[in-house]
């Protein structure tokens, strides 16, 4: 068994007060004896203005990830973050990282489905953003493969789905929720995730008032592959985490016991047909 840690905090457009916010729970989570701590969505900014996005987006490597990759590996913690990645246009990539605990990037996913809603919060997060274009393979830590996603792709279950084809054991999705969208869909989406693939669950989440027009949803939280909710954070905006055990002889024994992965009708849906690596 391994633990593992999800963090919940209030991003705002102070890059290096989310990067001491960060190293807050980077310290807690390594001090509790986590291997892995998973970060939210964004956690390099919330901007205020999108404009200023593209901006703050070019410094997120040198003034955010570097410094954290550093905390990582004095603390032999593997972290999984998401950033904004600075491309060679005006649009940036919502980009989920995973560093190992010699503080290397060993992965990294740029968000594929992008959250766009022409109603009251009104996000388009196409107009500051380049969806990515690939899947990224399941990547082996401490506690399991990872499988990454990010944020509004938890309502895309194809793409958790093929994370599971690929052997992922650990499904994750650093989020800012909105509060109308959390409040009816947050928990019963990932455990639904949890449930059908039979993957442990870590949500980071983003919470609270970010600016005057943006606020987060938070409930970030732990799932384990029978569909618990393991561990869960707070209703509070300051920083804090929630932890729990990933067991994959549970996992496996949660797999054997209700073959649902086999069962899968690869006549009908011949994508999913290569196997499992379990
Ligand atoms: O804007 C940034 O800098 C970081 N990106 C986000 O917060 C993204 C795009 S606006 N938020 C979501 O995907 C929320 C999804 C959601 O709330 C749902 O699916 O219901």
């Amino acid at each position: 068994m391994v633990l593992v840690a999800v963090g919940q905090f209030c991003g705002t457009a102070a890059v290096s007060q989310n990067l001491e916010a960060c190293f807050t729970l980077i310290r807690r989570a390594a001090h509790l004896g986590s291997k892995v701590l998973f970060l939210p969505e964004a956690s390099d900014f919330i901007a205020g203005d999108p404009k200023d996005i593209p901006r703050l987006a070019q410094w997120t490597d040198t003034d955010f990830v570097r410094p954290l990759a550093n905390e990582a590996a004095k603390h032999d913690l593997h972290i999984s973050v998401g950033v904004h990645e600075a491309s060679d246009t005006d649009k940036v990539y919502n980009t989920h990282l995973i560093i190992d605990s010699l503080g290397n990037v060993c992965a990294k996913y740029r968000k594929l489905h992008l959250f766009d809603l022409d109603q009251q919060p009104r996000l388009v997060e196409s107009a500051s953003t380049r969806p990515g274009s690939e899947v990224v393979a399941p990547v082996p830590t401490p506690a399991g493969r990872v499988g990454l996603s990010t944020c509004y792709d938890l309502r895309f279950p194809t793409l958790s789905a093929e994370l599971v084809r690929q052997g992922a054991q650990i499904l994750t999705y650093p989020s800012a929720f909105t509060l109308r969208t959390g409040a009816a869909h947050w928990e019963p989406l990932l455990r639904a995730r949890a449930i059908e693939n039979q993957c442990y669950v870590a949500a980071a989440a983003q919470i609270g008032k970010h600016h005057p027009t943006r606020s987060s949803y938070g409930h970030a939280m732990i799932i384990d592959p029978w569909g618990a909710i393991v561990a869960q954070c707070s209703d509070i905006t300051q920083p804090s985490l929630a932890i729990a055990d990933i067991d994959l002889e549970y996992l496996a024994g949660v797999r054997s016991e209700l073959p649902v992965l086999r069962h899968q009708r690869v006549d009908l849906f011949p994508w999913l047909a290569k196997d499992t690596s379990e």
